[in-house]
């Protein structure tokens, strides 16, 4: 045994191997202290090899599909090796056979699959600066290639989000292993794209692959050659049908970089957890399949208006019609059709995936009726008219509620087979039989007690009490001897019995076959599956819009094709739906007026400002109307951010450095029709650096890039280059501070602020007020300075200067005193303090 282990191991060195045994999936030597690590279970030794004892792990079969879920959730890989030959008849260990891979990217089963979560496997293939790649949902089925500039990697896999990268061997870029996404290299020769072009015809039917407009060099070919020889390894040889092959074109979609789609928290806060994000705030979609869309419909904003404003119709329509809700009552009763067509595909359906697609295709008609009759609808109505035969087969084929398992039997509707129906008529007459016989028996013997029972151990038997005994008939033959009864069988009996079991084996069996067959039958169904699970996911998303829209009072924006964002009264999709008191703020930008210098207290409101715009033009972009009271926007190809500081400790660079690489990116790359926001650039280094670089920065958006900008800065130097260029415009955020407190406005006012209030935030945050105190005699002491030296006093507040210089300075004795209310001390307490305030002097 411990020999064809090793021979099916070095098959998949790689991976761990879960070995069947009985009950059992065993893990042997390495694998077994790799899993016990990983699962917290028990490792074991048995036997010996080489001398060695043989360490082992093991989990229950039964259980195996949550220690898969863990094991895949930690990036690992399992090969499942199944028993195929009979113990009973084979010499020597039964025959296994690894019968399919379990990784991370190829995941189809229900249990090991986030619902809300697209899990798809990506290959890469990098050559001469430019990157091929290919991706694929196994459960969804889509396919996908897209061929760019190298530079545009992390960018992709962010887009992308993969469960796992495929790669040739040697050309792993650094930087995808700290990504934490598992790598797996494959020969070079399997990327190779001849051999791909072939494979992939061969899947699709085709002579060639014109027809999905994959041109002649493409790269990514190459690459999906690698994914479909992966796929196939993991499913046990077979490849899965799939829905089709798209090509992307990078211009198709608005483009968010990596670090614009962690900063906007579109749907993972910047500390990488679910809420709040847009997608949270945002999300009410009744199904899985539609929560699922609307992630990829809010990282992939259309740039093409017309498909935008299909959509936008879409909700619109819905509103008009006020119909939102009973639309999404519809989708609760509708099951994750996509996937149960992707566990079809693979053959790997259940009896209970079978039963909720007959349920669901049951409420597609009411669906149908229920949606409005626009353009979009009209498309999504013909999808959801799936063939009635398809529910009819259903309907006939599977019990109302099929049992969990196959080969549990109940799960065929009786009727759909009349040679299973004999079988298990033969199951369900044995009571009669049973108790025609023990009245018979009884009779014959003479014994009132007699009984004939059946139990899992001992199977069919007469049981007479010892009292009794001598009255036993001589056919009779003792099978069990218990305390106070013997349990006897007859010829007659043991006939029935032997009926009795084959019958239901056989039913079994003959379950199992019909089950298979009825997945063969529905192949052909499959396209039509996905296009009704795309037609019920995206009625869910335009409901899920509506409804938002709606109790959130958006408002559908314009498009046109000038320069101008003009976006009035706008709010934050998501710190509104967090606090009571949202102050909305405009954002006018044209060709008049292309960057927004902003300036303001922190705390004051700059960064909820510029990404609430940032949202709003996304939002609008996916086809979603928009919190604002009014909203028109011209033609936006990119969204760049350069906000906040972190680290990259483990790519190597440190926060300034990600700081100008980022920043770098932008001025590279920003067009005139792109949106970028710069948050206090330049204040990860010292302040003369910080603010040359900010300057330099800033001039380079307006002559070069010319693109949308929001520029905040604590650098109020910056707000003279509303001086020099008429493009920028001095907007801030205002604060007031009263006695020890600061208010904040947060209302966006045209013209640069007057007073920074960062010492009077160290304070509200709880500096202690020694820090603070000293902080404010040094900042009147550098402004002045300052002052004299190059005169610029417009840029701080001669009044405050005079308020800390007036300011008494205080004495920790004076301070005590000014803590304490002279009418709660008692006599002795306030002894102690005169002797405590003498020593503090
Ligand atoms: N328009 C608004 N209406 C109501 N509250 C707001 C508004 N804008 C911001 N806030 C509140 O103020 C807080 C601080 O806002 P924000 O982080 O945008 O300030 P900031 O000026 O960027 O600060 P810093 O310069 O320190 O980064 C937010 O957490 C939010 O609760």
């Amino acid at each position: 045994m411990m020999q064809q282990y090793l021979a099916l191991k070095a098959e998949h060195p790689d991976k761990l191997l879960f070995y069947r045994m009985g009950d059992f999936y065993e893990l042997f030597h390495e694998d077994a202290v790799k899993a016990a690590r990983l699962l917290d279970i028990t490792l074991t030794t048995r036997g010996q090899s080489a001398g060695q004892p043989i360490r082992m792990a093991g989990v229950p079969y039964h259980a195996a599909e949550q220690y898969l879920a863990r094991l895949v959730r930690l990036g690992e890989s399992v090969a499942i090796c199944e028993q195929i030959g009979d113990p009973a008849t084979s010499k020597g260990p039964v025959e296994r056979k690894v019968v399919k891979v379990v990784t991370p990217g190829t995941l189809t089963d229900q249990a090991l699959l986030d619902d809300k979560q697209e899990n798809r496997l990506l290959a890469l293939l990098l050559h001469r600066g430019r990157l091929g790649l290919a991706w694929l949902s196994l459960a969804s089925g889509d396919c996908a290639l897209l061929d760019c500039d190298v530079d545009r990697l992390m960018s992709e896999i962010e887009r992308l989000r993969p469960a796992e990268i495929l790669l040739p061997e040697e050309s792993a870029p650094p930087v995808l292993a700290s990504l934490g996404i598992p790598v797996r290299q494959m020969p070079p020769w399997q990327f190779d794209a001849d051999t791909a072009r072939r494979k992939l015809c061969e899947l699709f039917g085709t002579r060639d692959l014109d027809g999905f407009g994959v041109a002649e060099d493409m790269l990514a070919v190459g690459a999906a050659g690698a994914l479909l020889d992966y796929v196939r390894l993991t499913q046990g040889g077979s490849l899965p049908l799939l829905a089709g092959l798209r090509v992307e074109r990078t211009s198709q979609y608005i483009e968010l970089d990596a670090a614009t789609r962690r900063n906007l928290e579109i749907t993972e806060t910047i500390r990488g957890e679910r809420a709040p994000t847009l997608f949270s705030v945002l999300d009410h979609t009744a199904t899985s399949m539609g929560a699922r869309l609307l992630q990829h419909w809010l990282h992939h904003p259309l740039r093409d208006h017309a498909r935008i404003l299909e959509r936008q119709q879409g909700v619109t329509e819905l509103l008009a019609c006020g119909c939102e809700d009973r639309v999404q009552q519809v989708l609760r009763e509708i099951a994750d059709i996509e996937r149960i067509a992707g566990r079809i595909a693979l053959r790997s359906a259940r009896p209970r995936d079978l039963s909720s697609l007959r349920d669901s295709l049951a409420q597609l008609p009411q669906l149908a009726a229920i949606l409005p009759d626009g353009p979009l609808f009209v498309a999504l109505q013909s999808a959801l008219a799936v063939d009635d035969a398809l529910t009819g087969l259903l309907q006939a084929a599977i019990l109302p509620e099929p049992s969990v398992v196959l080969r549990e039997g109940g799960v065929i509707a009786s009727g759909y087979s009349s040679e299973l129906d004999e079988l298990r008529a033969i199951q369900s007459d044995c009571g009669a039989f049973l108790a025609a016989l023990e009245a018979r028996e009884r009779e014959a013997t003479g014994i009132a007690t007699l009984r004939v029972e059946y139990n899992r151990v001992a199977g069919f038997f007469i049981e007479i009490s010892n009292a009794n005994t001598a009255l036993v008939p001589a056919h009779y033959r003792r099978r069990q001897t218990m305390k106070n009864a013997e349990r006897y069988i007859t010829p007659e009996l043991k006939e029935f019995e032997d009926k009795a079991l084959s019958a239901q084996e056989r039913a079994l069996a003959l379950e199992k076959l019909l089950f298979e067959a009825l997945l063969d039958t529905l192949q052909p169904q499959i396209a039509a599956l996905r296009l009704a699970a795309q037609a019920v996911a995206t009625a869910d998303v335009l409901a899920s819009l509506a409804r938002h829209a709606r109790d959130y009072r958006y408002v559908a924006p314009e498009f046109v094709d000038e320069v101008v964002l003009d976006i009035r009264a706008g709010r934050h999709p998501v710190v509104e739906a967090q606090i009571d008191d949202f102050i909305p703020n405009s954002a006018q930008l044209g060709t008049t007026r292309k960057l927004l210098l902003i300036t303001g207290p922190n705390m004051g409101g700059k960064s909820t400002f510029m990404r609430q715009t940032a949202l709003i033009v996304l939002l609008a972009h996916i086809g979603s109307l928009v919190p604002a009271d009014h909203a028109v926007i011209g033609r936006v190809d990119r969204i760049f951010t350069r906000i906040g500081a972190s680290d990259d400790l483990a790519g190597g660079r440190s926060t300034f450095m990600v700081e100008m690489s980022e920043t770098a990116n932008i001025l590279n790359n920003a067009s005139a029709e792109s949106l970028v926001l710069m948050d206090e650039v330049g204040r990860g280094t010292s302040t003369f650096d910080g603010l040359a670089l900010a300057w330099a920065i800033a001039r380079a958006l307006i002559e070069k890039n010319r693109a949308y900008t929001l520029f905040a800065t604590h650098y109020f130097e910056l707000t003279r280059l509303a001086q020099d260029y008429p493009m920028v415009a001095n907007v801030h955020l205002d604060a007031v501070e009263h006695k020890d407190r600061i208010v904040f406005l947060h209302a966006v006012e045209e013209g640069p602020a007057s007073q920074s209030y960062g010492v009077a935030v160290a304070q509200l945050a709880g500096v202690p007020r020694e820090v603070v105190r000293q902080a404010r005699r040094k900042l009147v002491e550098l402004e002045q300075s300052s002052v004299l030296r190059d005169g610029q006093s417009d840029l701080f507040a001669a009044a405050a200067i005079e308020d800390v210089l007036a300011e008494p300075e205080s004495h920790p004795v004076v301070e005590q005193l000014q803590a304490i209310n002279p009418d709660e001390l008692t006599p002795k307490m306030a002894l102690e303090l005169i002797y405590a305030l003498h020593r503090a002097l």
